[in-house]
């Protein structure tokens, strides 16, 4: 950077006493033009200045926001090859196999080993170490080999028990059935409706009835930090049912990886969108895939990309709503199986003032009023029971949105 050149001297006043007032006055009127000139030689470096800061200062905020934007980046999945000899690593980027030489930054020397999956930039230098694959498979996929769940656990959704079973168990039970009609069974259901309506319950007990493997995924889970990762855990989604069938595919929240596109541009929202297109890619080889059947659930229908919902796709779609007065009362009756309920409870009187409640506030319904006859010392379970809870989740209902009875709009 260049220097800046020295300021201007100051002008001084020298008067000699011998002067004459004419002589003084000439040399202050000098003076007075000197201080003039030096003024406004300081006025213009000092606008030079003021140019050179204000230049200054966006350049600074332009870097600053590089630097955010270097910092925020996405960054891309990898797996370590091969570690060398001298400090160099061969790895792996996930998603289009691509081979690169890397160096090894010195702040992970010793901590990586081949088989490792990493976090890389633009420029393949890596930036973390993740965990292990079958950890992240593990967080992400809930697997139950024979989930406990029967069809006689499902109250108030008679017609919907009966369409998952068309759909999905009849395909795995009975599928030459199916060649001899010459129909092509769905490839995927979509079950939509509020929040607590007995949706997992559903591909669970279809899971049960056809001895298949339950894998749960909730698309929250699929919305992943590190480019590529999503998709990643579809594929191997769709590879462990291979490796289980019969299996049952059941992926909650759909819509946080298959909600409408939306116009922001974002990293975030293309990963999303790679992680929707594989989903779609797995259910369109579908045919070839044998004995899995795919559930898919959502509370946010309105926001589905309607790609999801083509043919081949999720073609069969079940709306699983609220119960009504009759649902709730069998929804009550399935809770209270095992409870010693006395006999001054009438469930079909108990629901008729409750018709919001949803089959999971029924269900914490039952379970606060077994409380309250324990905690009365008693092992009879009592309307007034029934009325204290009800009161107590209609509070907890005010202070908080769970887990008192939904109040969502449908
Ligand atoms: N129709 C029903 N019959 C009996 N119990 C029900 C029913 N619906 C919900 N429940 C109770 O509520 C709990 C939660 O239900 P489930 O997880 O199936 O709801 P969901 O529709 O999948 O909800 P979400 O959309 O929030 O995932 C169940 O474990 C069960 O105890």
């Amino acid at each position: 950077m260049s220097r800046s050149p020295s300021l201007p001297e100051r002008p001084r006043l020298d008067l000699d006493p011998e002067m004459s007032d004419a002589e003084r006055l000439s040399a202050i009127r000098k003076h007075y033009e000197r201080l003039l000139t030096v003024n406004e030689e300081l006025d213009e470096r000092l606008t030079d200045a003021t140019e050179t800061q204000s230049e200054l200062q966006s350049e600074v905020d332009k870097l600053k926001r590089r630097n955010e934007t270097l910092k925020t980046s996405s960054l891309y999945l990898a797996s370590v090859e091969e570690l060398t000899d001298n400090g160099e690593v061969v790895i792996k980027q996930h998603g289009n196999n691509q081979e690169v030489l890397t160096e090894l930054s010195s702040r992970l020397d010793g901590d990586l080993e081949a088989g490792d999956r990493v976090a890389i930039n633009d420029s393949f230098a890596i930036q973390q170490v993740l965990d292990d694959e079958t950890d992240a498979r593990a967080q992400a996929m809930e697997i139950d080999a024979s989930p406990q769940v029967t069809y006689t656990d499902i109250g108030g959704i008679d017609d919907q028990v009966r369409e998952v079973r068309e759909a999905v168990e009849d395909p795995l039970t009975n599928p030459a059935l199916f060649e001899e009609v010459g129909v092509e069974p769905p490839s995927g259901v979509l079950l939509h409706g509020p929040p607590g309506t007995g949706k997992t319950m559903l591909a669970k007990a279809v899971a049960n009835e056809t001895d298949a493997t339950f894998i749960k995924m909730a698309g929250s889970e699929l919305v992943r930090k590190f480019i590529g990762e999503g998709s990643r855990l579809v594929r191997d989604l769709f590879d462990l049912a291979a490796e289980r069938e019969p299996a049952v595919i059941f992926i909650d929240e759909i819509d946080a990886v298959a909600s409408k596109r939306t116009d922001s541009k974002t990293s975030g929202d293309a990963e999303v969108q790679r992680t929707m297109m594989q989903l779609l890619s797995e259910m369109d080889g579908f045919d070839e895939r044998g004995e899995i059947r795919i559930i898919a659930a959502t509370n946010r229908f309105d926001m589905l990309d309607e790609a999801i919902l083509r043919p081949g796709r999720f073609d069969r779609l079940i709306e699983v709503p609220k119960p009504g007065h009759e649902g709730r009362e069998q929804i009550l009756e399935i809770h209270t199986r095992d409870m010693n309920v006395a006999d001054d409870v009438d469930f079909g009187e108990l629901v008729s003032d409750i018709d919001e409640y949803s089959g999971a506030d029924l269900a914490s319904l039952a379970t606060e009023a077994g409380m309250f006859a324990i905690r009365d010392d008693r092992t009879e379970v009592r309307r007034s029971d029934f009325d204290d809870a009800h009161e107590k989740l209609e509070d907890s209902d005010t202070q908080t949105t769970i887990p008192g009875p939904t109040t969502y709009q449908y």
